[in-house]
């Protein structure tokens, strides 16, 4: 058998749990309420997409937004697992897109209905390749940018996050145990908006890493 490799996380079919409304701007431009706990949500590891493959825009949707986010890939799982030894769980970072049906969500969020079909659909989670740690090593401090057609629509700091990384992951554990290769998307600072077939989309992590995906229609 041969041994797992952590850079492939995408692969092992682990959970993604995703942090809503971490970031009071983005809060705010879609008039939500500033959280006192974390918002969560998960998506299926059938999620994923890798670049060279489009993000397919779902038949079911008119509003499709794109959400660049810092995700947390776990190296070692657990439950309970305490702030202070928190960041000993993390193997290292993914940049993220937290693709969303906007208008879907918002008929959710309405009814009163959870927003699997707005958040959870195939190629809803394009990723970047693996970040070890060390190449983040303030991951509290950097700049996750997107662009959409050579145009800046979101430039934000992890500084803004209201939830830490350390306190995401020791919430996050005491009701969902952690397993390695899971991959947490810590949500969006501000400037979301609509993407649409052949649109091309740019997303970085400052210095660290960039990636570039095509919005394409799903047959
Ligand atoms: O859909 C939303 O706005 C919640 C969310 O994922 C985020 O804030 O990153
Ligand atoms: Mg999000």
């Amino acid at each position: 058998m041969t041994a797992r490799n952590i850079s492939q996380f995408w692969k092992w079919g682990r959970k993604i749990i995703c942090v809503g409304r971490n970031y009071a701007d983005h809060a705010k431009e879609l008039k939500n309420a500033i959280p006192t706990e974390p918002v969560l949500f998960l998506k299926p590891p059938s999620a994923y997409v890798r670049e060279g493959s489009p993000i397919l825009v779902p038949p079911y949707t008119g509003n499709l937004h794109h959400e660049v986010e810092l995700g947390v890939v776990i190296g070692k799982g657990g439950t309970a697992i305490p702030q202070a030894a928190a960041m000993e769980h993390v193997a290292g970072y993914a940049l993220c897109l937290d693709m969303t049906a906007r208008d879907i969500q918002d008929e959710c969020k309405s009814r009163g209905l959870p927003w699997t079909l707005a958040k959870a659909f195939n190629t809803s989670c394009p990723v970047s390749d693996f970040i070890p740690k060390e190449r983040i090593p303030d991951p509290a401090n950097v700049q996750l940018w997107l662009k959409v057609n050579e145009q800046l629509r979101q430039s934000g700091s992890t500084s803004q996050m209201i939830f830490s990384i350390p306190y995401l992951i020791s919430y996050i554990s005491d009701f969902i145990t952690l397993e390695e290769g899971d991959l947490i998307l810590t949500g969006t600072p501000k400037g979301v908006s609509a993407v649409q077939e052949h649109d091309e989309l740019q997303a970085g992590i400052q210095d660290v890493v960039t990636m570039s995906f095509r919005v394409d229609r799903q047959d």
